[in-house]
């Protein structure tokens, strides 16, 4: 490794896996800053033209890692936090003493990142402010976690525990990025002169590639960019400063107030109480409306009872006529639909080339309304009465009459409950297993893939619990298919 005089060098870790055994439950990888003691960010803030509420401090928040806590009653409504435009730390930033020779070869790495990987690209700045000792954000930077419990960094053993395959498979498309990244990184690198090398002469591996994304992931915010011609505005991501030490409750009691748009030298992004804070309670922030897929991919966490978590299946005529089979329902036509069915299964982007076959279970709408509208087109035989009815009015599991009525209903329901039964029977251990690992004493990797795959068995058991509910309000005598 080249390390220059005036760079910072990077964790040494060369390897995505750095999560050890040895991580319990109470060394949440949190508790591990990148420096042992690093400066106290609030004085930072301050110090650098934010302000800070006097009744604001760092502490330990539980199992979340450190939060921002208050300590003495706060009204509602008040200013929290303010940090005007200079303190985020963001891609298009005067790169401050940085050679534009450089900024050009990040640019020319960003541009070799996908898209959905935006966090990656932001994560390289990120990586060429860790790597230069006179950094402005060196005091934002030394209190950022050592290592984060996204499962990128998981052992092979604890990715398997998750049991589920849809994230499985983002895993492995992010760890297999990093490694190929690594060696683009390198081969970029190779001819450039010192003093146009983004990261101070040092070889960036997969594993610091792979912390600035998580960095990243876990810890910015998009802003609001530049207007679009339709009335939108693009979306900057930024690190924001002390306010990413504010942990996430779909209940917060404050919320982020962006002032003018990110082009502008004057904007600045606040932290506002939406209710009273009483004394020592952590300030939380919603991270979004997400499923614990991303929570856990981007965050390194699981939400219990999350109502946006949903499970992922793929929409598969044998696998509905097994389902249908099981529930008792007779003779639907999953795997040889009239033509008038296909049409509608073909609006409903279920049949064709371009087919989208991921359908979902759980989250606000408990049955994918795409799914919903095909088994109740499937089921029924009366094409006039199905064609009278919207596609948006099949879509729904509303509380009103059914669209098709009860009987189709019922059936219809009937194979979502057996698709759940389905579903529950694929994941290799059950909720008790689950509850008895979470017991015993496993690192923080195999707590986080435990109670992961369990909450996706807990949502399918809701799932079920609200659908025989609806079976059993439908009318008695119709509801046998
Ligand atoms: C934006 S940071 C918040 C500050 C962080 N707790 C720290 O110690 O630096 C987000 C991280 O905090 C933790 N976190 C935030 N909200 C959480 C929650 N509701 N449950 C569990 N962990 C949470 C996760 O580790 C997440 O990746």
């Amino acid at each position: 490794m080249l390390i220059s005089s005036t760079s910072k060098p990077f964790l040494s870790a060369a390897s995505l896996r750095l999560l050890s055994r040895t991580h319990r439950r109470s060394l949440t990888c949190s508790a591990h800053r990148l420096v042992a003691h690093p400066p106290d960010l609030v004085r930072w803030v301050r110090r650098e033209g934010g302000s800070v509420h006097p009744n604001l401090t760092i502490g330990d928040h539980s199992d979340f890692g450190l939060g921002v806590v208050s300590t003495d009653g706060i009204p509602a409504g008040s200013e929290l936090i303010n940090l005007p435009s200079h303190l985020p730390l963001r891609w298009n930033h005067p790169v401050g003493r940085t050679s534009d020779g450089a900024y050009a070869v990040l640019t020319k790495l960003a541009e070799q990142v996908p898209e959905e990987l935006w966090s990656m690209r932001l994560g390289l700045r990120l990586l060429q402010e860790r790597a230069n000792v006179d950094s402005f954000w060196w005091p934002y930077m030394s209190n950022l976690p050592e290592t984060f419990s996204v499962p990128i960094f998981f052992s092979g053993e604890d990715i398997k525990n998750l049991q589920y395959i849809p994230l499985l498979h983002q895993i492995n498309k992010r760890c297999r990025f990093l490694i190929e990244f690594e060696k683009q990184v390198k081969a970029v690198l190779k001819d450039v002169s010192p003093k146009d090398h983004p990261f101070g002469g040092q070889d960036v591996k997969s594993g610091s590639l792979g912390w600035a994304m998580s960095a990243v992931s876990s810890r910015a915010f998009r802003l609001h960019g530049k207007a679009l011609p339709d009335g939108r505005h693009d979306e900057v991501p930024m690190l924001l400063p002390l306010i990413d030490m504010c942990n996430h409750s779909f209940t917060p009691n404050a919320s982020i107030v962006q002032e003018r748009d990110a082009t502008s030298p004057n904007m600045s992004v606040k932290v506002v109480a939406k209710k009273e804070i009483e004394q020592n309670t952590p300030v939380t922030l919603n991270y979004g409306c997400l499923s614990n897929d991303f929570f856990m991919l981007d965050y390194g966490f699981v939400v219990p009872s999350n109502p946006y978590d949903q499970v992922e299946l793929r929409y598969d005529d044998s696998l509905l006529d097994a389902a249908s089979m099981a529930a008792g329902v007779s003779s639907p036509s999953f795997s040889s639909p009239a033509i008038w069915q296909q049409e509608i299964l073909s609006k409903l982007n279920l049949l064709g080339d371009n087919a989208l076959l991921k359908v979902t279970l759980g989250g606000p709408e408990l049955v994918d309304g795409r799914l919903l509208a095909a088994l109740r087109v499937l089921i029924s035989s009366d094409m006039e009465s199905v064609q009278k009815q919207s596609l948006d009015t099949l879509m729904v599991l509303g509380d009103e009459e059914p669209p098709l009525g009860a009987t189709v209903e019922a059936a219809a329901l009937r194979t979502v409950l057996a698709l759940c039964v389905i579903s529950l029977e694929h994941f290799p251990t059950k909720i008790m297993q689950d509850e008895l690992v979470l017991k015993t004493d496993v690192s923080l990797a195999t707590q986080l893939a435990v109670q992961f795959r369990m909450q996706k068995k807990l949502l399918l058991v809701d799932v079920t619990r609200k659908l025989s509910q609806r079976v059993k309000m439908l009318p008695k005598e119709k509801s046998t298919a």
